[in-house]
């Protein structure tokens, strides 16, 4: 999860705010003060704003609005380009992908001499340059295309987003048939032009095939037929099978290379099982003008256990393992970005390897090194310092950690929150190695006061274990000797803040006092 949130001052545009001032300079409020403004007319009206401006209003409510903005503005902005820190950026260079790049590359070529790439599955961490190295090879290959004029088309789809066989082809459907269209019209346009030429002087028709200004009049006709064919897909409602159609129709009108990127694929297969990676990987052997390749992006590998054995082996032709970025390496891709992000010596010198340090602690993940760079500049703007420092490096990976815990904590299904809320009455009552028996109690009392369903101490075990992988709580099995064993739980996030989102829950909200089902840990 990303803080998304931008506080830099805006760029002052002096143009702007002249020429808004200026259209109501009329209204009389901005020539208080000034003669200059009615004597000089327009051509001063510049003048006049500017002067008012410096006198200042007598109107309170306008004092307090302008020092709001005043305050945020003033001082150098540490920021020369925040935006290339921003998750959308492309970089046009990835440091330390080069090997992956070039793989990807060298299958991908086939697609310029005509032929169907393998098929290619990338897999690795999170953060990890996959979609960027992905984008990066796919416009190259797009541009290098066009340039041999060799037909080859790259479609981008996330399927976090579009994750059902009906989404996903409908969304190639429409690709396609926009791009046919287009062709079509620009066809048209070519003959029509040709045509009316042709009127004139019949020599126009050397330039192309035709005999006749007739025979041009029936291609343009076929042509036109052939646009009216082309029906959008709609979002939902058509049988997948004529969904699957449209896209094989539109794909196969005319010779190209597709190269299908599908990225987060996983979530793809979790969703939807792996019907559209049957059908895609299938459709070489029916596709008479064009051929299909697939890009499949993942950071889980184990999606590959529920493939169909032939699908499996079709999507893996081809693997490129995308390793976690080292301490140097995340560096190396900061100091390039830091370069065109930040004034020149905004940073001070331990900002950079203390940001690739955290990141590669986590598991070598640029997006979370680019976030921390990106919030410590932030936070440094918002302290109204000129410099960034390690302190507000700091601060900004408490911030980032802080974030990840509410957003996962406010996305647990109600059960999970429920036994969260159990544990954290616990541990605010000063309770110790919380154990499982204990943490049900509670839970079995909240889901009474709030009218939820009662899970088995097992499926609640079970959910204290999620919440253990998810870092929300740290539950060790300890032996009891001949008691047995049992789990000791304790609490990985911080308790204010983490009863805060639970409470912000409509459901658990509602409960008023909490003390009562604390003192039921003692009915075990
Ligand atoms: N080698 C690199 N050089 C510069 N920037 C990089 C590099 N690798 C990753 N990044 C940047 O890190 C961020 C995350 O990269 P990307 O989205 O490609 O990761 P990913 O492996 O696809 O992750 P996910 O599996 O979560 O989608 C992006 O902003 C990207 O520009």
């Amino acid at each position: 999860m990303t803080d998304e949130s931008d506080n830099s001052p805006p760029e002052s545009d002096p143009s702007t705010t002249e020429t808004s001032n200026a259209t109501d300079g009329s209204d009389g409020q901005l020539d208080v003060g000034t003669d200059a403004g009615t004597a000089s007319g327009s051509s001063d009206l510049d003048d006049v704003i500017l002067d008012n401006l410096d006198t200042g209003s007598d109107d309170p409510s306008d004092e307090a609005s302008r020092g709001l903005f005043d305050d945020l503005l003033e001082g150098e902005p540490i920021f020369e380009n925040k935006e290339v820190l921003r998750p959308s950026y492309t970089p046009h260079k990835l440091p330390h992908r080069e090997e992956q790049i070039n793989n990807m590359a060298t299958i991908l070529v086939t697609a310029l001499r005509g032929d169907t790439p393998s098929n290619i599955l990338i897999y690795g961490k999170t953060g990890t340059g996959k979609t960027a190295s992905a984008k990066f090879v796919s416009e190259e290959l797009e541009t290098t295309s066009q340039k041999y004029e060799v037909p080859c088309e790259v479609e981008y789809i996330n399927c976090e987003v579009t994750d059902t066989q009906y989404r996903v082809l409908a969304q190639l459907a429409n690709k396609f048939i926009d791009k046919n269209v287009k062709l079509i019209d620009d066809r048209i346009d070519e003959l029509e032009d040709i045509q009316t030429r042709a009127r004139e002087d019949t020599t126009a028709l050397e330039e192309v095939a035709f005999d006749s200004i007739e025979d041009i009049e029936t291609e343009i006709e076929s042509l036109e037929a052939d646009k009216a064919e082309f029906e959008e897909v709609p979002m939902t409602g058509w049988p997948t099978d004529r969904v699957y159609s449209s896209f094989f129709d539109a794909v196969d009108y005319h010779e190209r290379v597709v190269v299908i990127m599908l990225d987060e694929i996983d979530k793809l297969v979790e969703k939807s099982g792996d019907d559209t990676l049957y059908n895609l990987s299938r459709m070489n052997s029916e596709l008479e003008n064009s051929r299909v390749s697939i890009m499949g992006i993942s950071n889980d590998l184990k999606f590959t256990d529920f493939l169909d054995p032939r699908v499996k082996s079709s999507l893996g032709e081809e693997e490129i393992v995308f390793p976690p970025y080292d301490a140097n390496q995340l560096r190396d891709i900061l100091q390039a970005r830091s370069d065109v992000a930040f004034k020149g010596d905004a940073l001070t010198e331990d900002v950079i390897p203390l940001c690739a340090a955290f990141a590669a602690q986590e598991h070598g993940d640029a997006r979370r090194a680019l976030d921390l760079l990106r919030t410590a500049g932030e936070l440094a703007e918002r302290d109204q310092t000129d410099n960034v420092l390690e302190d507000h490096v700091r601060q900004a990976q408490e911030k980032i950690e802080l974030d990840r815990v509410v957003e996962v904590v406010r996305t647990l299904p109600t059960q999970s929150k429920i036994v969260l809320f159990a544990i954290i009455l616990l541990e605010k009552n000063g309770v110790h190695n919380i154990n499982t028996g204990e943490v049900f109690n509670i839970y079995k009392n909240l889901c009474e006061e709030i009218d939820a369903d009662i899970l088995t101490q097992r499926r609640v075990t079970d959910l204290i274990s999620e919440l253990d992988m998810l870092g929300i709580v740290n539950a060790v099995v300890v032996s009891k000797g001949r008691y047995g064993r049992t789990k000791e739980i304790s609490l990985s996030v911080p308790t204010e803040e983490t009863e805060a989102v639970l409470l912000s829950d409509s459901r658990l909200g509602d409960i008023d006092d909490v003390q009562p089902f604390v003192q039921a840990r003692f009915d075990n």
